[in-house]
């Protein structure tokens, strides 16, 4: 694992939540929740339907703002950007996967123009490159170049999702937040997904934090884990040792519902 260091050669994590808190009304959607993600590191996010997932995964995207806490990216109070600064962070340095591939896709452009898409917002602007870019990543998502002019529509939904990771990380963001990325797909599909996935953030060194209700997902590709319930971190720490060896009694029940499957 890479750590950034400032001028004085202190660590920095690349991304930084101290007491993040957001309510809708008198329900908490989380509450208090502090962790540093370190570059390089993939952070799980698990608990059950309802228990807060989204709704930090959104403060932390930049999605809606928190009531409480603070935020910091590579050193920087991310709550205080304007929002042209925040827009440009989503386009360039981060990236979000959406669980429904239609959420983060341009269906009625082809899968080539959404992988262009991303590479012209961040200020590319040669036709011929654009179009090698995009099937260069075509094919790093296992999605045949003579499929380029194809829209989205036509594809699957597991090569609709393969083609939302290639626009998500053809301009080489640095972190990328993952909402259900393999969630609504067949077993066999989500596993190559996650095959893919796995290489992809080794090979790129990225940082991610990925929301998923899936152990086996997060057993794979997390480094670190955070257990959520009633928008509250009840447990984290690595992964094998929260899962082999999980110390609250509700990982323990989430841990054990997994097994009993
Ligand atoms: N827009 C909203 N308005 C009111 N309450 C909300 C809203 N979004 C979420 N909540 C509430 O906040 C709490 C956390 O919900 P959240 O969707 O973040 O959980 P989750 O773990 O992501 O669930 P799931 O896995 O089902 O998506 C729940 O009690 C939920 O009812």
């Amino acid at each position: 694992m890479k750590l950034e260091t400032t001028l004085t050669g202190t660590a920095v994590p690349l991304l930084s939540a101290k007491g993040l808190t957001r309510r809708y009304g008198a329900r908490i959607g989380c509450a208090d929740v502090s962790f540093d993600l370190w570059p390089g590191e993939v952070l799980g996010i698990v608990g059950e339907s309802g228990s807060g997932k989204s709704t930090l995964l959104s403060c932390l995207a930049g999605h809606q703002n928190p009531d409480q806490g603070s935020l910091e990216y590579d050193g920087r109070d991310v709550l205080s950007f304007s929002e042209a600064d925040r827009r440009r962070l989503l386009r360039s340095d981060w990236a979000y996967v959406h669980q429904n591939p239609r959420d983060g896709l341009r269906m009625g452009v082809s899968a080539g123009g959404n992988v262009g898409e991303r590479l012209m917002a961040t200020g590319a602007r040669h036709y011929g490159q654009i179009r090698e870019t995009a099937t260069d990543w075509l094919g790093r998502v296992e999605i045949a170049a003579e499929r380029i002019d194809d829209r989205p529509s036509a594809f699957s939904g597991g090569m609709q999702q393969r083609l939302q990771i290639a626009r998500n990380l053809v301009t080489g963001p640095r972190l990328v937040f993952m909402d259900e990325p393999t969630g609504g797909l067949d077993v066999s599909v989500q596993a190559r997904l996650l095959d893919l996935l796995r290489g992809l953030v080794r090979d790129m060194g990225l940082s991610v934090v990925i929301v998923t209700h899936d152990l086996a997902v997060v057993r794979l590709l997390a480094d670190r884990l955070m257990v959520m319930k009633s928008g509250h971190v009840v447990e984290s720490g690595l992964t094998d040792q929260v899962l082999d060896d999980p110390q609250h009694a509700y990982t323990q029940l989430l841990v054990s519902s997994v097994l009993q499957v």
